[in-house]
C-alpha cells in the first residue's frame, strides 16, 4: 500500500470544516472559560494590595462575588464543552466507522486475500477514533491553551517586562524542543497503528485456527510469533516514551529555571519597592496559568499527532479503488436466463504468472457444469471468474450475451448464489443463518427451503427447532448439518447462477445421501458451476471440464469422456482425486 500523508489541511477540510458550527461553538466556550480563568489571579492582587493592606471590606465582597461567578462560568463551560464536543465527536466516529466498513466491503476479493482481517478490524474500529481529538476536546484545548498563553503573556508584560523576559526564554527553548519531539513521535505513532493491526491480525488467526495449532502441537511456535509481535509494539512504545520522557524532563528543568528567576527578581523588586506583593502573587499565578497549557500542549500535541496518523491510514483505505466501477459497468441485468460463455479467457493473480490459459466454453441455462482436475489446476479460479470475484486479463466472459466486465456487479450478483466448502455460518439462530441473503422472505418460502435441504431432518429434534442458536454459544453442528444449512440458504436465495464448491470431507452414507438429494433439489433449473469431488455429482453433470495446468484438457459428459479413454478415464479408473 502506498504511503500517503493527509496534511493537516486535508483533515481540516474533510473533518473540521463540515462541523465548523460545532467547532466554533467549542472555541467560543473555551474562550469564555479561559477569560473566566483570569479572574482569580487578578483578584488575588487586589486581595493583597487593597483588601488586606487597606482593610477594604466592601471590595472584598466584590472580589468574592466576582471569583464565585468566574468559577461558576468555568464549571458550566467545561460541562458544555464535553457535552457538545465529545458527543459530536463520538457521533462522527460512528459515522466514519460505518463509511470505512462500507468501503472495505466494496473492495475486490483479491484485497481480502492479501490483508489480514484483524488488521481490517483495527482500521475500521480504532483508526477513526482520532476524530475525537480533532473535533472533540483536543483541538479546542489546544486553541484554549494558546489563548491563555497569549493573554497571560500580555498581563505578565504589564506587571514586569524584565521578569517576563527572563521566564520566557526557557519557555521558548522548551517549545522548540517540543516541536522537534513531535516530528520524531509522529512516524512512531503511525507505525504503532500498523504493528498493532498486524499483531491483532495474527492473534485473530491463531484463535480461529486453534484446532490446527493444537493438532500440530504448535502452541509454542504461536507463542513465539506473538511474543515477537508484542515486543515490536513494546519497542515502538519505548521509543515514543523516551522522546516524551526527554520532553518532560527538559520541561521540568526549564520551568525550574523560570521559577527561580521569578523568586530572585520578584524578591529583589519587592525589596526595592518597584513591585507590590499583590503584583508578585498575580505574576506567579498568571505564570502558572500560562505554563500549564504549554505543558498540556505537549500532551495534546501527541494526541493530535496520533489522531492524524490514524486518519492517514483511514484515508489510505478510503482512496482504494472499489471493485465495482459504476461508470464502466453500465449494463443492468434485471432478469437473466443464465447462459454463460468464456471466450479465450486468460487470467493471472500475479504479473507474468498466468494460471488460466485461453479458456473457452459455453454453459446453457440450467446446465450443471462440473470442474474436475488435480489440485492447483485452476478450478476455483474459473469459478471465481464466473462469480465475478475476479476479472479476466484477456478474453471475454458473457452472461446472457452481455460482456460481464460491463455489467453492474450488484445487478449480476442478485442472481448469484454460492455454496462453499467451508461455508460460513455466523453466531445466531439457524433461521437467521438461512434467511441472511433474503431477510424479508416469507415463512412459507423459508420452510420450503428448509425442506428442500433436509434441514428439518435435524432441527425437528432440537427443542427450539429453527430458532436453535448455533456458533460459540449455541449447539455445535456436524459438517453435514452445516452444509445443509448452507444449501437451504442458497435454495431460499433462489439464484439463477450457482457456484458450488463441493465439500471434500467424507460424510457418513446417510448424511451423504441427504446432501446429494438436497443438492439435486438446489441445482434444478440453475446454471451451476460445481467444483466437483464426488463421483455421483460428476456423473450427473451435463458437462464436465477436465482442467489441467490452467487449460481445458477434456470436455464432455461422463459417458463421452469414459469412451474417449483419455485423462478423465485415467482419473476415473485410478480413483484419483476428482
Ligand atoms: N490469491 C491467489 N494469489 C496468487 N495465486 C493464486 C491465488 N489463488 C490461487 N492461486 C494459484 O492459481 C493456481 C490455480 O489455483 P486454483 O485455486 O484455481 O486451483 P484449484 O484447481 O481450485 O485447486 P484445488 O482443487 O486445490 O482447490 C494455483 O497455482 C494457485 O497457486
Amino acid at each position: 500500500m502506498a504511503e500517503k500523508k493527509v496534511s493537516i489541511l486535508n483533515a481540516f477540510k474533510t473533518i473540521i470544516w463540515p462541523k465548523r458550527t460545532i467547532v466554533f461553538v467549542g472555541l467560543l466556550l473555551i474562550a469564555i472559560s479561559k477569560a473566566a480563568s483570569f479572574v482569580t489571579p487578578i483578584a488575588s492582587r487586589y486581595l493583597i494590595d487593597d483588601v488586606i493592606v487597606k482593610k477594604d471590606i466592601n471590595m472584598l465582597k466584590y472580589l468574592v462575588a466576582g471569583v464565585m461567578l468566574a468559577i461558576f462560568v468555568q464549571a458550566v463551560t467545561s460541562f458544555l464543552l464535553t457535552r457538545i464536543l465529545s458527543v459530536q465527536a463520538q457521533y462522527l466516529i460512528s459515522e466514519l466507522r460505518a463509511q470505512v466498513q462500507k468501503k472495505v466491503l466494496s473492495l475486490p476479493i483479491r484485497f481480502f486475500d492479501n490483508t489480514k482481517s484483524g488488521a481490517l478490524v483495527s482500521r475500521i474500529m480504532s483508526d477513526v477514533e482520532g476524530v475525537r481529538n480533532l473535533i472533540g476536546t483536543g483541538l479546542v484545548q489546544l486553541v484554549g491553551g494558546i489563548i491563555t498563553a497569549v493573554v497571560s503573556l500580555i498581563l505578565l508584560l504589564d506587571i514586569s517586562v524584565f521578569m517576563t523576559l527572563f521566564t520566557f526564554i526557557p519557555l521558548i527553548i522548551f517549545s522548540i524542543i517540543a516541536l522537534k519531539a513531535f516530528k520524531i513521535i509522529r512516524p512512531i505513532f503511525r507505525n504503532r497503528g500498523k504493528i498493532n493491526a498486524e499483531v491483532k491480525g495474527r492473534l485473530t488467526e491463531t484463535l480461529g485456527g486453534i484446532r490446527v495449532i493444537k493438532g500440530f502441537n504448535a502452541e509454542q511456535q504461536e507463542q513465539h510469533v506473538f511474543e515477537l509481535g508484542v515486543d515490536r509494539l513494546y519497542q515502538n512504545v519505548k521509543k515514543s516514551l523516551t522522546t516524551t520522557a526527554f520532553m518532560t524532563s527538559s520541561s521540568i528543568f526549564l520551568l525550574g529555571i523560570a521559577t527561580t528567576s521569578v523568586m530572585g527578581f520578584g524578591g529583589y523588586n519587592i525589596i526595592e519597592g518597584t513591585l507590590t506583593v499583590g503584583q508578585f502573587v498575580e505574576f506567579t499565578v498568571l505564570l502558572g496559568l500560562m505554563i500549564a497549557p504549554i505543558v498540556q500542549m505537549s500532551n495534546i500535541g501527541s494526541q493530535l499527532t496520533e489522531a492524524l496518523a490514524g486518519l492517514d491510514r483511514t484515508e489510505e483505505l478510503m482512496n482504494m479503488v472499489a471493485e465495482s466501477n459504476e461508470e464502466e459497468r453500465t449494463i443492468t441485468l434485471d432478469s437473466i436466463v443464465g447462459r454463460m460463455r468464456f471466450s479465450d479467457v486468460s487470467f493471472s493473480y500475479e504479473e507474468d504468472k498466468e494460471v488460466l490459459h485461453h479458456i473457452s466454453f459455453d454453459v446453457k441455462p440450467g446446465e450443471v457444469i462440473a470442474l474436475v482436475g488435480s489440485s492447483g489446476s485452476g478450478k476455483s479460479t474459473i469459478a471465481g471468474l464466473a462469480a465475478s470475484f475476479l476479472n479476466p486479463n484477456s478474453g471475454v466472459i458473457t452472461i446472457d450475451g452481455q460482456d460481464m466486465s460491463k455489467v453492474n456487479l450488484n445487478s449480476f450478483r442478485q442472481h448469484l448464489g454460492v455454496v462453499l466448502q467451508d461455508d460460513f455460518l455466523f453466531e445466531g439462530t439457524i433461521r437467521e443463518n438461512i434467511l441472511f441473503p433474503r431477510p424479508d422472505a416469507t415463512e412459507d418460502k423459508l420452510l420450503q427451503a428448509v425442506k428442500a435441504a433436509y434441514v428439518d431432518e435435524f432441527t425437528s429434534r432440537f427443542d427450539d427447532g429453527l430458532d436453535t442458536l448455533i456458533g460459540e454459544r449455541g449447539v455445535k453442528l456436524s459438517g453435514g448439518q452445516r452444509q445443509r444449512i448452507a444449501i437451504a440458504r442458497a435454495v431460499l436465495a433462489d439464484p439463477k447462477i450457482l457456484i458450488l464448491d463441493e465439500a471434500t470431507s467424507s460424510l457418513d452414507t446417510e448424511s451423504e445421501a441427504l446432501i446429494q438429494k438436497s443438492l439435486a433439489e438446489l441445482t434444478k433449473g440453475r446454471t451451476t458451476f460445481v467444483i466437483a469431488h464426488r463421483l455421483s455429482t460428476i456423473r450427473k453433470a451435463d458437462q464436465i471440464l477436465v482442467i489441467e495446468n490452467g487449460k481445458i484438457a477434456e470436455q464432455g459428459t461422463h459417458d463421452e469422456l469414459i469412451a474417449a479413454e483419455g485423462r478423465y478415464y485415467n482419473l476415473f479408473t485410478y480413483q484419483a482425486r476428482i
